[in-house]
């Protein structure tokens, strides 16, 4: 069994390299997923960012305006540490329940897709960490394009996240996807007969 720590900055293309994988038959635990989770209405970790930045995070409906909180803590590094800390603990915590669940199942490849592997010095955990890479401002149009963010954000994003070279440097293996996706699809073809070597 090989776990594998799974990378890249906003817009690199991580969600479809996991995608990738799950369909060759890797079981994936997705940490965005578990950040989205962890703050649904009802759970103690609303409240706590609720009591931190006060009811206007919140819509009219209750839930966490995400737009709105990504605005306030990307323009400003001090607000953007006070959410972390209470969202990463939360989100160590169930992934790393997840990730035991994974490995314990008997599943020959584990990945476990998060973008902030680098900054949070999360690599030691895995066997392999896998980077997928492409430069600042094919990312920025993907997500201004595909998403609707303005351009701005994600600039802001890329800003709060570790820049490429050093992403790059902590990386055991590159997925290198600043072409099209049939060439992704070659890549992360060729990153499953990697890992699956490795596996064995
Ligand atoms: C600020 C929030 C509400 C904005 O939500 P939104 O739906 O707009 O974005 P989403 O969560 O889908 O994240 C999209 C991308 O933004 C980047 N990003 C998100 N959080 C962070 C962060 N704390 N630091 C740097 N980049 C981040 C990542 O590249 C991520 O893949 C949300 O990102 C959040 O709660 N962030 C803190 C928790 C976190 O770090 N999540 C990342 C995985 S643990
Ligand atoms: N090779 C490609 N060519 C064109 N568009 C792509 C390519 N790869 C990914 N995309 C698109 O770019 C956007 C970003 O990709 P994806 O969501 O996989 O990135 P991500 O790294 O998971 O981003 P985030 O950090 O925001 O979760 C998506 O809309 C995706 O469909």
């Amino acid at each position: 069994m090989l776990k594998v720590g799974l990378t890249g900055g906003i817009g690199s293309g991580k969600s479809a390299v996991a995608a990738g994988l799950a369909a060759y038959g890797a079981t994936v635990v997705d940490a965005d997923a578990i950040a989205r989770e962890v703050v649904e209405p009802g759970t103690p970790g609303l409240e706590a960012v609720v009591a931190e930045f006060g009811e206007g995070v919140l819509t009219p409906e209750g839930r966490l305006d995400r737009p709105r909180l990504g605005e306030i803590v990307f323009a400003d590094e001090d607000s953007l540490n006070r959410l972390n800390a209470i969202v990463h603990p939360l989100v160590g915590e169930r992934s790393a329940q997840l990730m035991e669940e994974a490995v314990s199942s008997g599943v020959e490849v584990v990945v476990y897709d998060v973008p902030l592997l680098v900054e949070n010095g999360l690599g030691p955990l895995y066997d392999v960490v896998v980077v997928v890479d492409a430069p600042d401002a094919v990312r920025v149009e993907r997500v201004a394009t595909d998403r609707g963010m303005p351009r701005e954000q994600v600039e802001a994003r890329i800003s709060a996240q570790a820049d490429r070279d050093t992403r790059l440097a902590a990386a055991d293996l590159v997925v290198d996807n600043s072409g099209t996706r049939e060439e992704l699809d070659e890549r992360v073809a060729e990153l499953w007969r990697e890992l699956l070597k490795r596996a064995r």
